[in-house]
């Protein structure tokens, strides 16, 4: 059909005969233009002209060179001279395979964002910039040079350079042959202007890393729901076919041994895996235990250099490293024979990006298990409801581990009632019944995980003379103060002043500071604990590279006793003597304006409750809150997951929130408020207008001032847009958005499925 589309719109004085059969590449630029443009490939550069490697054309009057992505070559009828053609192939390598290539289209579709950014963020910098190589020339002698060598008149030098050439194993570069024949590189020189040498420049690299060494461990005997989960899982591994699980084990279940056994067999079949976790669960912990089980295997993390990163990419895509371990962008891994994919605590929100492209791994990762036929295995003690509704529409396979690993009973929950214990408990963060329980603990020699989800000294400073508060001036957001420099921070800009010392509005001396952070509650512990190691990690505490592992290899030697944190300690830690946990207040994320803020509160409990009672000793759970009969407060207490999810989807489903309902959320920013607003309220009017066109229902929410309602001197409106028909939604966002003018100074961003509500 396209081609009748070309005859007709050929103009007159064109007959059909000068259409010719052409090689044409479609190449998409990360910046500039977002539609793709077409370019002849000339006749020379046809065998190294392949969809998936990046080429340099000429663009726009000037013909300025320019590089883009080519993303398809396919031969086409076109007129001859209206196409520019390709000036050079950049990659000798195939960046992108055509799946890889579909899913970047896919993407920038779904997200509604410019092509060329997603394929800049699926193809790392490192690899775009061929960190860690270099080009080297390397010179041979062809065969028929070779054969006439003993009748071929040459100087002495030459000669025996050439002689040393031809009788070499493989090439050589001009300093290695002149090495070798004693010689300047005036004689090879020589050679390579009389033709007699063939040269060919190739990118090498230099980079090298070594596995550090792990001692091999034999699979663990599996527990029945650990064989029963295994053999869902690779049913679908033997079918060879696209299958999405979600297995729901409680803490301590053995989610991890059901992974690595599963991954064995996909390797034993010659195929790739592909592991995610979050960041943070990038533990010496992790590492080791994927490490013994697998001789070949890539972990890639954020502290990786350029050159490691590059060299970790060639690996995998080589097909030679069975297994990828890695945080939210391994899902990009360039696995050419994918065998299967895992996220391991897929609930987390870091699996989303909160940059351009936004995309989520977790559906990254449905689409291309899909396409590359391969199952999909979602992991989580504390699933998101967006997976556990697919398992109720029976789109997934919900496999169940409800027990722990050698019935070891899940811990005991109290909550206590802040309300009550408050006025008997005096000044402090730790409560009477938590400092016995405390106590108690250091008496048996046990450790102890105390979670509080602020970080800072305290969390906000007042004065209690005029009651003024100290905020950000970028950001009107109550400055946290930290002792450590004695400054007040703004954490969300990182704004930073000297704490004040008198009240700035009335130079009241008094100045009060309000509110536990996790310094002060360090500082607390030490006070009321004296002589007990305790060890606190926040992202104050864990900016280093390698300061995560030092920590928790301290925790679990048992040099300290306890360990102070934020939701950075809640999940995935496997220490069996921590017989402790207390959650100093639960209620910190409990009423954000947020949908999923009962969820959130939900998670991080259950999480945190779930690194006690992992060994023989057993395990106790203290819960401070204001809120005990909170919904997502009691069923956490009960770890009771279903109880949760039956009391917070009716909710959602009401409301239009997902997973009943697709969203897209739209943030305009700008340093005057009226700006962004009236862009928003313009937008909301249009999407009105459209989806009326298209027979689509929608729920708008706003527009409104974001919750954050000033960040960094700009002011923030967000505009929240639902659907049931999700396809039909992003459809419609995309034509309004099209249309829409930006006002100059505003800035606005299109989050589609969003995560951040803030
Ligand atoms: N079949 C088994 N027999 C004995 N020990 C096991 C078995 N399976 C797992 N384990 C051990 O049980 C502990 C808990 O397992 P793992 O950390 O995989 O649990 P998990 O389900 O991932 O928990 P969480 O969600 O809390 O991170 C680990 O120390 C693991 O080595
Ligand atoms: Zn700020």
């Amino acid at each position: 059909m396209k081609q009748q589309d070309l005859f007709n719109t050929a103009p007159a004085q064109w007959e059909v005969d000068d259409l010719v059969s052409h090689v044409v590449a479609k190449i998409v630029f990360s910046t500039g233009p977002q539609k793709p443009f077409d370019y002849l490939v000339p006749e020379p550069l046809v065998a190294e002209a392949i969809a998936g490697r990046r080429m340099r054309v000429p663009f726009g009057r000037g013909d300025r060179l320019v590089q883009g992505y080519c993303v398809e070559v396919a031969a086409k009828q076109i007129v001859p001279g209206k196409l520019k053609s390709i000036y050079e192939v950049v990659d000798d390598v195939t960046l992108l395979s055509r799946t890889m290539l579909d899913l970047t289209h896919w993407m920038a579709d779904y997200y509604l964002c410019p092509w060329g950014q997603v394929l800049d963020a699926v193809v790392p910098a490192a690899v775009r910039g061929n960190a860690g190589t270099r080009e080297v020339t390397l010179l041979s002698v062809p065969r028929e040079t070779a054969m006439q060598l003993a009748t071929l008149k040459l100087p002495a030098k030459q000669h025996a350079a050439l002689s040393i050439l031809a009788g070499a194993s493989r090439p050589m570069t001009p300093p290695e042959l002149a090495n070798a024949a004693g010689c300047t590189q005036a004689p090879i020189m020589a050679l390579r202007k009389k033709k007699l040498v063939q040269v060919e420049i190739r990118r090498i690299s230099f980079a090298h890393f070594d596995d550090e060494p792990a001692e091999a461990e034999p699979p663990k005997e599996l527990n029945p729901d650990q064989t029963a989960a295994l053999r869902t899982i690779l049913n679908a591994v033997e079918e060879e076919r696209h299958q999405s699980v979600l297995l729901h084990g409680v803490t301590g279940s053995g989610k991890t041994e059901v992974y690595l056994q599963a991954i064995q067999k996909v390797v034993a079949a010659g195929k790739q895996a592909i592991v995610l976790v979050p960041e943070i669960s990038l533990t010496p912990q992790t590492k080791h235990r994927f490490r013994a089980r697998f001789s070949q295997i890539a972990l890639l993390h954020s502290h990786m250099n350029d050159v490691e990163r590059h060299w970790q990419w060639k690996r995998i895509a080589s097909g030679h490293i069975p297994v990828v371990v890695g945080a939210r962008s391994a899902i990009f891994a360039p696995t050419p024979r994918l065998g299967m994919i895992i996220l391991d605590e897929e609930h987390e929100s870091s699996f989303k990006q909160d940059t351009s492209p936004r995309y989520h791994a977790r559906d990254v990762a449905a689409w291309r298990a899909a396409h590359e036929h391969a199952p999909l295995i979602l992991g989580s003690a504390t699933p998101s409801l967006e997976s556990w509704r697919q398992t109720q529409a029976g789109e997934m396979t919900l496999v169940s581990m409800p027990r722990r690993v050698n019935d070891y009973p899940l811990p005991d929950v109290k909550t206590i009632d802040l309300r009550i214990d408050r006025k008997s408990q005096g000044r402090g963060a730790i409560s009477r019944q938590l400092y016995q329980a405390i106590k108690r603990t250091i008496e048996e020699d046990g450790q102890m995980i105390l979670l509080l989800n602020r970080r800072g000294y305290a969390t906000h400073i007042q004065c209690p003379a005029c009651g003024e508060k100290v905020v950000c001036p970028e950001c009107e957001i109550p400055l946290t103060h930290h002792l450590a420099d004695n400054v007040a921070i703004c954490h969300y800009c990182d704004y930073r002043r000297p704490a004040p010392k008198s009240c700035p509005a009335c130079d009241y001396t008094g100045i009060h500071f309000f509110g536990y952070g996790t310094q002060k509650l360090e500082a607390e512990v030490k006070a009321r604990f004296p002589g007990v190691e305790c060890l606190r990690m926040d992202s104050d505490t864990m900016k280093k590279p390698g300061s995560h592992e030092a920590a928790l290899d301290r925790f679990r030697r048992g040099d300290a006793k306890i360990l102070v944190g934020t939701q950075m300690i809640a999940k995935g830690l496997d220490f069996p003597n921590v017989t402790l946990v207390g959650v100093i207040n639960a209620d910190t994320a409990l009423h954000f304006p947020d949908v999923r803020a009962g969820e959130r509160t939900f998670q991080l409990i259950t999480q945190v409750a779930g690194r006690t009672g992992r060994g023989h000793k057993g395990g106790q759970v203290l819960v401070q809150t204001l809120s005990p009969d909170h919904p997502a407060i009691e069923a956490a207490t009960r770890h009771d997951y279903s109880l949760f999810a039956e009391r917070e989807l009716p909710f959602r489903e009401k409301f239009h929130f997902s997973p009943f309902a697709k969203m897209v959320r739209l943030v305009a920013r700008a340093e005057v408020a009226s700006a962004p607003e009236a862009m928003l309220e313009e937008f909301a009017k249009q999407m009105v207008k459209v989806a009326e066109d298209l027979d689509l229902a929608i729920f708008l929410q706003g527009p409104a001032a974001a919750p954050i309602e000033k960040l960094r001197g700009q002011y923030r409106f967000h505009l929240l847009i639902k659907s049931h028909d999700g396809e039909k939604l992003r459809e419609a966002v995309k034509l309004v958005a099209a249309k829409t003018k930006t006002p100059d100074d505003v800035i606005w961003t299109i989050d589609v499925d969003p995560v951040d509500m803030m």
